[in-house]
């Protein structure tokens, strides 16, 4: 048993992944209540959300006009899902051998025609396949997939708001179907992953993160929005492109942008007031300032800048533990990141901020062990036109020099910790890996965390093979475990934000915060990095295994609920209201939060005219 690093809260949460049930639309109960539909016939059949498919049993069929519709026989939901599951191992046997890439999107498209059919059937697998299917789902295929967007597009999904529709937003928010949005993930495209500025086809990182949402969180499909606001792009390959399908024109910038996320933010709130939004995918610059701008006045977050600090914080935290030593030793962990932008600088803050509540310092002080390094190589006081964000991470040349290369950094500091977020791939080349054998650290940690694949600042093969069998890692995506010389497995974990943003989301919507604080991102991170046992740290596993991903959301939900409580910013959700909320023990959150997850199960359907 360790203790967190406010020092406030009880460790490690049990890890027995109970499975989350609450039926569709109504809370959990054995037998699922009705659904009001307002179609029939073959409209239904033509709506993912009510369809059931061969499912429909015949009084159904007699009661919402579709006999003669469908094959007589019905067919149950457990043969349903076994059929597909079938025709997705029949392709996986039937591409053998082929590209990957060829592979990952055949794989993605039989997904995608699902979750355009039966999204019932969809969510289901998706959450019982999760370790198998989200690597198509999110990354690294969704950044093959928004690479290829304008040629894979069938059918809409989410909502696009463009320079063209100013003065517009307040009216077309309303073209929306859905009555209720609870979550909303927007991009503008100009940072998709680490593949850069890929203008309307980013609209597959918001669709890809609230899949995950709904599988992992258990938000209902229904409620959410994925946005796209395509204010141009400054990529002249799509630009010139004929087939695009965003607005072809240069990216707007200053004032002129603003006043488009305004306007989108407005609008969206306008009409659902309750709802959460989250960023994704903006451009430093943006993320910084849209962050800044909004976060006191409306419900958002940004998962790049404050979802990765958190997941980074939870991984350095468990590096210490993972080494034998007490929480309290973080303070003295020499930590290079390398990449300074919005995830970099999100990450290197809130680590210092730790170190600095931890050791009771001042911010700057705090800085001490951080070597932050960017395109131009380690960022010190010396260099020109240093932007004011790197300002306080800036050294002294004294101590290295302006711009010095990641190996010469890594020579010289011999950190403990080397944690990319920099887009870059392969710049933990050989050199750089087998640098980090002389970290001071007994057991060094590579935290290769950029995103798809290819971009990886190394794999995970040779981070063991170069640095050492002895390491700790962790990459923003998945790579297998690594079989070492020695007979052991290289455990590699899934550093990746996808492991907090499911749980802030749900945890800001089931309170219903009107904003998201510090001290609800801090009690995700905390909560995360208290999920493991020390035995699992000790092997170098960090983060839980994906399968039990709805588990730790749950458990970070609710400790994102009792923070925003204690910050005495909550205002209740559904018949639940703010003094309820606030009576609740960690065990009575943790119910709340479990009970309100949205799981897949076919409901009577009723027409309603
Ligand atoms: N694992 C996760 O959960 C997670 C979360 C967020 C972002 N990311 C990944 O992190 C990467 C960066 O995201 P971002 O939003 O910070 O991007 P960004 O464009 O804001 O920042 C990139 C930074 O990398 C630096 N850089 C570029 N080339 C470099 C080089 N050769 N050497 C050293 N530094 C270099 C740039 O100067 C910049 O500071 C992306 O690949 C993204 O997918 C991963
Ligand atoms: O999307 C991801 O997989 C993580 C992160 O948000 C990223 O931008 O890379
Ligand atoms: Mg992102």
């Amino acid at each position: 048993m360790w203790r967190n690093i406010a020092g406030f809260s009880k460790a490690a949460a049990a890890t027995a992944a109970a499975r989350t049930h609450g039926s569709r639309r109504c809370l959990s109960t054995a037998i699922p209540g009705p659904c009001i539909v307002h179609k029939r016939g073959a409209d239904i059949l033509h709506d993912p959300w009510f369809n059931k498919d061969t499912g429909f049993p015949l009084t159904e069929r007699d009661r919402l006009g579709l006999r003669g519709l469908l094959p007589p026989r019905v067919i149950s939901f457990e043969q349903q899902y076994a059929r597909f599951i079938e025709s997705f191992r029949s392709l996986e046997r039937n591409t053998q051998g082929q590209p990957d890439n060829v592979v990952s999107l055949a794989k993605w498209r039989i997904l995608n025609r699902l979750h355009d059919r039966n999204e019932t059937l969809y969510y289901r697998v998706l959450i019982d396949n999760i370790k198998d299917f989200a690597p198509i789902i999110y990354t690294p295929t969704v950044g093959l997939v928004c690479q290829n967007y304008s040629g894979l597009y069938r059918r809409p999904r989410g909502m696009y708001f463009s320079a063209k529709d100013k003065g517009e937003m307040m009216s077309m928010i309303y073209n929306w179907p859905a009555h209720q949005v609870d979550m909303i993930v927007i991009t503008d495209g100009s940072r998709i992953l680490g593949l850069g500025d890929l203008g309307v086809q980013g609209i597959g990182i918001p669709i890809g993160k609230l899949d995950m949402y709904v599988a992992v969180a258990g938000i209902n499909p229904q409620r959410v929005l994925p946005i796209m606001l395509d204010v141009g792009t400054n990529n002249q390959k799509l630009l010139q492109n004929p087939l695009y399908l965003g607005l072809r024109q240069p990216r707007l910038e200053g004032e002129e942008y603003l006043e488009i996320v305004d306007e989108f933010m407005e609008a969206a709130f306008t009409r659902w007031p309750k709802a959460v939004v989250q960023f994704e995918d903006f451009q430093a610059k943006w993320a910084f300032e849209t962050l800044d701008r909004y976060r006191k006045k409306f419900c958002m977050f940004n998962d790049d800048v404050q979802g990765t600090a958190g997941v980074a914080l939870a991984g350095l935290l468990g590096t210490v533990r993972a080494q034998g030593r007490p929480l309290s030793d973080f303070v003295n962990q020499k930590i290079v990141v390398v990449g300074a932008g919005s995830a970099g600088l999100g990450v290197t803050k809130t680590a210092v901020q730790a170190v600095a509540r931890m050791a009771g310092i001042s911010f700057a002080e705090a800085t001490k062990n951080f070597y932050l390094i960017d395109k131009d190589g380690l960022v010190t006081t010396e260099r020109s036109k240093l932007d004011p964000a790197v300002v306080p991470f800036a050294k002294n040349p004294a101590e290295i020099r302006e711009g010095a290369s990641i190996v010469e950094v890594v020579k010289t500091v011999r950190p403990h910790v080397l944690l990319g977020l920099s887009g870059v791939g392969g710049i933990f080349n050989e050199e750089v890996l087998k640098a980090m054998r002389e970290s001071d650290s007994c057991k060094p940690a590579i935290f290769a965390m950029s995103n798809p694949t290819l971009n990886a600042e190394c794999t995970a093969a040779d981070a063991f093979k170069h640095a050492g069998e002895n390491i700790v890692f962790g990459s923003g995506s998945p790579f297998e475990h690594v079989q070492l010389e020695n007979g052991n497995v290289g455990h590699v974990n899934q550093a990746n934000n996808m492991y907090l943003f499911p749980g802030i989301g749900l945890g800001t919507l089931l309170s219903g915060a009107r904003i998201v604080t510090d001290g609800m991102l801090l009690a995700a991170a905390e909560c995360l990095a208290s999920y493991m046992t020390d035995e699992e740290v000790q092997k170098g596993i960090l983060y839980p295994s994906i399968n039990n991903i709805r588990h730790i959301t749950a458990e970070v939900g609710a400790a994102v609920l009792r923070a925003a409580v204690t910050d005495d910013i909550v205002e209740g959700h559904g018949d639940v209201g703010p003094r309820d909320l606030s009576h609740m023990s960690k065990e009575e959150t943790v119910d709340y939060i479990t009970r309100n997850m949205w799981f897949p199960i076919y409901s009577p359907l009723v027409h309603e005219k």
